[in-house]
């Protein structure tokens, strides 16, 4: 433990009406797993954490809006390629049988292969196996490898399908495992200058090449040496914004965003000062949140407004505001233009690492939980009293604790919060959110 453990990208690509978000609803369904705490997050089905066996994966859906012709239909699927090909680990293709291969497959499936990127081929309405098994052979003619026959609507075949998609997985995890780089996401919506941060930290510091070479994605990720230590930062800046509907530029951003994130371990959320705090901001931070991710909050261009000695506090408030589920996150007020507070980013950076991380004793655990329950009574129901007899940290990177209590609906979310702040009190856990896991035992076990 203590390993960063990343979460491998599947993302579907497909023709509209295929089937794709019969698949995801079937992959994700009641595993979906909304952060009920987080508002300001309506979340589209645009992805998903899919449990398969003791693998878990995050899943993408990379189409936007229904098109109408036949050439926006491969213009959209090129798109849909492309940001698969830049983000996912494994390629899900999803053709359907009914409608056999058509000519936008063909060429979408030529981009996937020049890609060299793991695809597995799903060829979805294969209602009856002995009635299809033939129009499935068909497509063995895309050159991409087995089709793999399944029916999203009845669920058969998926779990083959899941085999083979996690079978691809191994090999990334255990590169990634060798890597002690502190892995940070610059992310936030566009123009805000996440670019311009970059390149000022890179102006300053010596770059050195990323050494696995060959992926797309790798374009995006920036190595710096700083004070003799390694970071990666993985950039979602450049979107191409030519030809976009504001919807799909948004779903776009999202999936980069989601990304980026999954590959780090501390997310830098930029918001720029001179537009304030937004709600695009909310969704790009429940991200991150949800992830389990440090978080520092980079008010950018703080040159361009006007100050005085009160502006700091104001701002901070807003941003507590409106980011009211992050209130663990560090903020820290930047410019790139000018490089104030540039090396306070890595500052932060080093003590959010350090915070996620970091590990308590379960002694020392037990001894501020009975503290904090001898200075706030638990809450009672219909005569029940919750008591808690117990509390570890299990993992990091999140923190996570579990508590073992008497009765599970008797521990409050308040409550929960509360016992949290106890320990943020103690250890600080700066930057990082925590997670609790409420599990209950018997009285006298
Ligand atoms: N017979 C059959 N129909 C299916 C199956 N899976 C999906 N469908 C149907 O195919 C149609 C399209 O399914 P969707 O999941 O909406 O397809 P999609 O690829 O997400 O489509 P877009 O949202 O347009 O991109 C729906 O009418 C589904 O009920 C299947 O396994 N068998
Ligand atoms: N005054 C001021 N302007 C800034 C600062 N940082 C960035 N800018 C300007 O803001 C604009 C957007 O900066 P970028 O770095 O391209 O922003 P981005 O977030 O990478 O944008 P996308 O590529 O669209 O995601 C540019 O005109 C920058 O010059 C800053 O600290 N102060």
């Amino acid at each position: 433990m203590g390993k960063r453990k990343t979460k491998p990208i599947v993302a579907v690509v497909g023709r509209p009406n295929v089937g794709k978000s019969t698949l995801f609803n079937v992959l994700a369904g009641e595993m979906i797993s909304i952060v009920k705490d987080t508002p300001g997050i309506t979340r589209d089905r645009i992805y998903a954490d899919v449990s398969w066996l003791d693998m878990s994966f995050t899943l993408i859906d990379t189409g936007g809006i229904e098109p109408d012709s036949k050439d926006v239909i491969l213009s959209q699927m090129r798109e849909q390629a492309e940001i698969a090909i830049e983000t996912a680990d494994v390629i899900l293709f999803m053709v359907d049988v009914k409608q056999g291969l058509v000519d936008a497959d063909a060429k979408v499936a030529d981009m996937l292969r020049k890609s060299k990127k793991p695809i597995v081929l799903v060829v979805n309405k294969v209602d009856h196996v002995e009635k299809y098994m033939a129009d499935v052979y068909e497509f063995y003619n895309m050159g991409i490898g087995d089709p793999h026959p399944i029916s999203a609507a009845n669920r058969t075949g998926i779990g083959d399908m899941l085999d083979v998609v996690t079978s691809y997985f191994n090999k990334t995890v255990s590169a990634e495992e060798e890597d002690e780089r502190i892995k940070v996401a610059i992310v936030g919506k566009p123009n805000v200058g996440k670019s311009s941060i970059i390149n000022r930290l890179v102006g300053e510091n010596r770059v050195i090449v990323s050494d696995i070479a060959g992926t797309t994605r790798d374009a995006i990720d920036t190595d710096i040496r700083y004070n003799g230590k390694d970071y990666v930062f993985i950039d979602t800046a450049g979107l191409r914004k030519k030809n976009k509907i504001k919807e799909e530029l948004e779903r776009y951003m999202i999936v980069r965003t989601v990304s980026a994130v999954e590959r780090a371990d501390i997310a830098v959320l930029v918001i720029d000062a001179v537009e304030g705090v937004t709600e695009q901001d909310a969704k790009i931070a429940g991200i991150a949140h949800e992830r389990g991710k440090a978080v520092i909050i980079a008010v950018n261009k703080w040159d361009a407004i006007e100050k005085d000695n009160k502006t700091v506090n104001k701002f901070t408030n807003k941003v507590r505001e409106v980011l009211s589920f992050m209130s663990y996150a560090e903020i820290i007020f930047i410019s790139a233009v000018t490089g104030q507070r540039l090396p306070k980013l890595y500052e932060t950076i080093d003590i959010v690492n350090e915070n996620h991380s970091m590990r308590v004793s379960t002694g020392v655990l037990n001894e501020i939980m009975a503290e904090a329950v001898a200075l706030q009574q638990p809450p009672s129901d219909k005569g029940k009293r919750l008591r808690l007899y117990y509390i570890t940290q299990v993992s990091v990177k999140p923190p996570t604790f579990v508590i073992f209590v008497n009765d599970k609906e008797l521990m409050h979310f308040s409550y929960t919060r509360y016992i949290e702040n106890k320990i943020r009190e103690a250890f600080g856990f700066r930057g990082t959110p925590l997670k609790f896991i409420i599990r209950e035992r018997k009285e006298n076990q």
